[in-house]
């Protein structure tokens, strides 16, 4: 249980965190969707309420380093932690960095497994994962020393199966991988290595869906990448060009699958034997691929046709309570003392909300990579359309704010939390305008949530994991200005930013006696302390200071 604080016996009312995903305080007005959308509920928190911001990319929530955009699974670890762990991709580069992974035993069995093969002939290392450095769920760098390293292992022969990114890195910048990486396959190819790409297509179109939103994208990826179903080219180079020209404006997150093949046949269906490496250290979209691997005839989400008998490892254990998978490279971050488990521990009822895209966010990453509840918590989902989002910019908002409304009313919880995806999923879609639409979603329904917590007494804590609709341009990488295309268009930006995010105090019951210190180098991490303050406990000694003040105890 958490100390009671002796200066401040909290507030009589809940305490709601309200996350708005992707909403980061932008450097510019050109670009940003944010200071374009009309929203005078945000605009009036920021002229009348406490407000700092808070740092939330680089080593401020556990990334290698300070050109590291955030994203949300560090982010959401970072509040809901109320500490920083070194993450998934710092972990995966230092082992690599040190050796360590290759001394491990999920390595060594992936080797053992490819070499045993089966039915008298060794199998091959598949790699499945994102192609790009964005550093959010992989690095290509991780890729190519995993390669390099089965080609050391005296393996037989590797395949890639590469998702396309232009998401965490430019929309259309999938060529600025393949092809240098396609290059460094063919030298050790000419070198007697036999090292291709099999397979691959757009993110949001196969294999790394998420929370159970859309197994038809993991069913696409099975055919592509296992049965090695689907259109064929002659590289994957080649690939990306004819289906941008078939498919012209479309960005490299929503190209369709592609097969590499050979006189008609695929160069790398997954076989009995084989062995098949995810490489992606993130785990929200890459559950779902790891249970069709890995679930024997119990699997029901889509039929497989065939399931070979193969040596399975992610790159990270993405869940620690289902234990999935079962084997992996390195071992994820052991985030401990999560806000909700003590919280739990001292008899404070929560109740979590996001739409399907973020639920996971809210519950999962909140909780420390765990999938389970703590004892008092109630988790509610709403499901999210399967649309691009730019289509439907206000996504699950209302509802969203529908169930918080009565979450609160039902007066069952002390602490609640919500997640509203829109400056994040609709920023990634490149879309400008229906970006601003996004942020005018979230201010609406701002408008509805912010009086019930007032009804109920309470306060809020509005704030955001990372920024993305602050920054719908690319930038150039010299002047920090928005870049431009040779017709003088404005470069749309689908990533993350590298911006720090607000955190708003709402406040209407303390008369003016709490307030938010401007911590030097505060950032996502303060924010569980913040929560423990304002309901009358000490923080948990593991987390950072509370950015709280009151007039009281300062
Ligand atoms: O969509 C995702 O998987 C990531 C970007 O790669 O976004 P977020 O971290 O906001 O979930
Ligand atoms: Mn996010
Ligand atoms: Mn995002």
């Amino acid at each position: 249980m958490l100390n009671k604080l002796p200066s401040f016996p909290g507030i009589a009312g809940p305490v709601v965190v309200i996350v708005m995903d992707g909403y980061g305080i932008p450097k510019t007005e050109v670009g940003s969707a944010i200071a374009a959308a009309r929203k005078p509920t945000l605009d009036a928190l920021f002229a009348k309420y406490a407000h700092i911001s808070l740092r939330a990319h680089g080593t401020a929530v556990g990334m290698p380093s300070d050109d590291d955009m955030g994203n949300s699974e560090v982010g959401h670890n970072a509040i809901g932690a109320g500490q920083v762990y070194a993450q998934g991709a710092a972990l995966v580069a230092g082992a690599i960095a040190s050796g360590a992974i290759w001394q491990g035993q999920a390595w060594q069995q992936i080797v053992a497994g490819a070499k045993a093969g089966a039915n008298g002939k060794s199998g091959v290392l598949h790699f499945i994962g994102l192609f790009s450095d964005g550093n959010v769920h992989s690095h290509i760098d991780h890729l190519k020393a995993l390669v390099l390293r089965a080609r050391d292992e005296g393996l037989r022969a590797v395949r890639i199966h590469a998702l396309l990114d232009g998401r965490d890195v430019p929309e259309t910048s999938a060529l600025d991988y393949l092809e240098p990486f396609e290059a460094f396959l063919g030298d050790l190819a000419a070198a007697g290595f036999d090292a291709q790409i099999a397979s691959g297509g757009g993110r949001q179109v196969i294999t790394m869906d998420r929370y159970d939103a859309n197994w038809k994208m993991v069913e696409q990826g099975w055919h592509t990448h296992v049965l090695g179903r689907g259109e064929q080219f002659a590289s994957a180079s080649e690939a990306v060009r004819a289906l941008r020209q078939r498919l012209p404006g479309t960005i490299d997150q929503d190209l369709p699958p592609f097969v590499i093949a050979r006189d008609g046949a695929p160069v790398g269906t997954i076989e009995d034997g084989d062995a098949v490496v995810f490489y992606n250290f993130r785990g929200d979209r890459a559950i779902e691929i790891t249970r069709a691997f890995e679930e024997g005839a119990e699997f029901d989400k889509f039929d497989r046709v065939r399931t070979p008998a193969v040596t399975y490892a992610g790159m990270l254990q993405y869940d620690g309570d289902l234990k999935l998978p079962k084997r992996f490279l390195v071992d994820p971050p052991a985030i401990r003392d999560t806000m909700s488990e003590w919280f739990s521990k001292s008899g404070v009822a929560q109740f979590a909300c996001s739409e399907t895209q973020k639920f996971g966010h809210v519950t999962y990453f909140w909780n420390g990579n765990r999938s389970s509840k703590f004892a008092g918590e109630t988790w509610q989902e709403v499901p999210s359309d399967v649309v691009p989002f730019e289509q439907r910019p206000w996504m699950k908002a209302a509802e969203i704010t529908d169930a918080m409304i009565a979450a609160i009313q039902s007066g069952q919880y002390k602490v609640l939390r919500c997640n509203y995806a829109n400056g994040d999923m609709v920023g990634h879609s490149g879309h400008f305008r229906a970006a601003t639409m996004a942020i005018e979603a979230v201010d609406l329904a701002l408008s509805r949530l912010l009086p019930a917590i007032d009804a109920a007494g309470g306060v809020a804590l509005i704030t955001a994991d990372h920024g993305n609709a602050d920054e719908m341009f690319e930038l150039d990488k010299k002047t920090k200005q928005p870049a431009l295309n040779p017709d003088g268009s404005y470069k749309a930006k689908t990533a993350h930013t590298l911006n720090p995010v607000p955190l708003v105090l709402y406040d209407n019951v303390s008369g003016g006696k709490l307030g938010l210190k401007a911590l030097e180098g505060a950032g996502l991490s303060n924010i569980a302390a913040t929560v423990a303050n304002l309901i009358g406990f000490e923080k948990h000694e593991a987390w950072d200071e509370s950015l709280l003040s009151t007039s009281q105890a300062d």
